[in-house]
């Protein structure tokens, strides 16, 4: 468990973070619009960047001063955009990197190389080089690296960004299977890239949590503001300017479309919410 209290953040007088206090645990997703403050928490729990006040506890530990920075058994922390040398092969990358991380001996790294490559699926890949690979897999020679420390604490920046919907599947299975022993903190600002995979999820907004807790009841938030209208396709356009419209689908009766409305739609059918209605619900101040 990572305890975050009163996390504060400027940069050159702009108040990037307030007062940021979370408990977390499990597979945690940190979810917020463009410019929350997801990616500066994340380097502050790194160590990568200082916070101008708070306190960081892991595991009852106090961490305020970041005194693991040099202990990659602890946290792993993958940035956005992972890239290292273009032209070496996903071998070569790892191998390099453990040998930084001071494993000398040749076997030993093989064997740790062999077993990271296993635990993210690259098989068969290791003599590709970095240039060759698709993002899914360039972010999983990022994970590849990480896993080598063992650290018990994943952190990973929009781990899915660009990814097409074949490996966002099999990176969420691979994120999944990652959290069954370990804390892993996933930061997105696309809430479906989450759902059915954090037990627990924090919200941001302008520097500032707005929500903390778990998928049902961040889908509480929106009971009760969630409709759907089944409409001829000549009928979109003037649905789309007059409602907030969260998914399009087509049916063999027409379109369903599903909006969130604060007032009482006479001709929708209330339907349960989804976690991206909560989520919407929560960063517009319902309730
Ligand atoms: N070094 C910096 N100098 C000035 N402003 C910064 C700096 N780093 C971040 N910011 C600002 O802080 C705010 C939060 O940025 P941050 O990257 O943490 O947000 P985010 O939630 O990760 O956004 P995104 O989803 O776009 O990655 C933004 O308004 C950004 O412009």
């Amino acid at each position: 468990m990572i305890k975050v209290s009163g996390i504060n953040k400027k940069i050159k007088k702009h108040e990037i973070l307030s007062n940021i206090t979370l408990n977390i645990e499990g597979i945690y997703g940190l979810v917020g619009p463009n410019g929350a403050g997801k990616t500066t928490l994340m380097k502050i729990l790194s160590s990568l960047i200082s916070m101008n006040s708070g306190r960081i506890e892991i595991n009852g530990e106090d961490y305020t001063k970041g005194k693991y920075v040099k202990q990659n058994t602890l946290i792993g922390y993958l940035p956005q955009d992972f890239m290292v040398y273009p032209n070496i092969t996903i071998e070569e990358v790892l191998d390099h990197i453990a040998m930084l991380q001071g494993m000398m001996d040749k076997h030993k790294r093989k064997t740790i190389i062999n077993q990271v490559i296993k635990k993210v699926n690259l098989q068969g890949h290791e003599n590709k080089k970095m240039i060759e690979l698709s993002g899914g897999m360039r972010k999983r020679v990022g994970i590849a690296q990480l896993l080598m420390g063992n650290p018990s604490i994943l952190i990973f920046d929009e781990p899915t960004a660009g990814l097409d919907i074949e490996e966002r599947i099999r990176f969420r299975n691979l994120l999944r299977n990652l959290g069954s022993e370990r804390t892993v903190i996933i930061s997105s600002h696309i809430v479906e890239d989450i759902e059915f995979l954090c037990t627990k999820i924090g919200v941001l907004k302008n520097g500032k949590v707005l929500f903390e807790g778990t998928p049902s009841a961040m889908k509480a938030y929106a009971e009760g503001y969630v409709y759907e209208y089944n409409v001829s396709p000549e009928n979109l356009d003037l649905i789309m300017m007059e409602k907030e419209v969260v998914q399009i689908t087509e049916e063999e009766t027409g379109l369903n479309i599903r909006i969130f409305s604060l007032e009482k739609e006479v001709d929708a059918m209330p339907v349960a919410p989804r976690l991206v209605d909560g989520y919407l619900a929560i960063v517009k101040g319902v309730k």
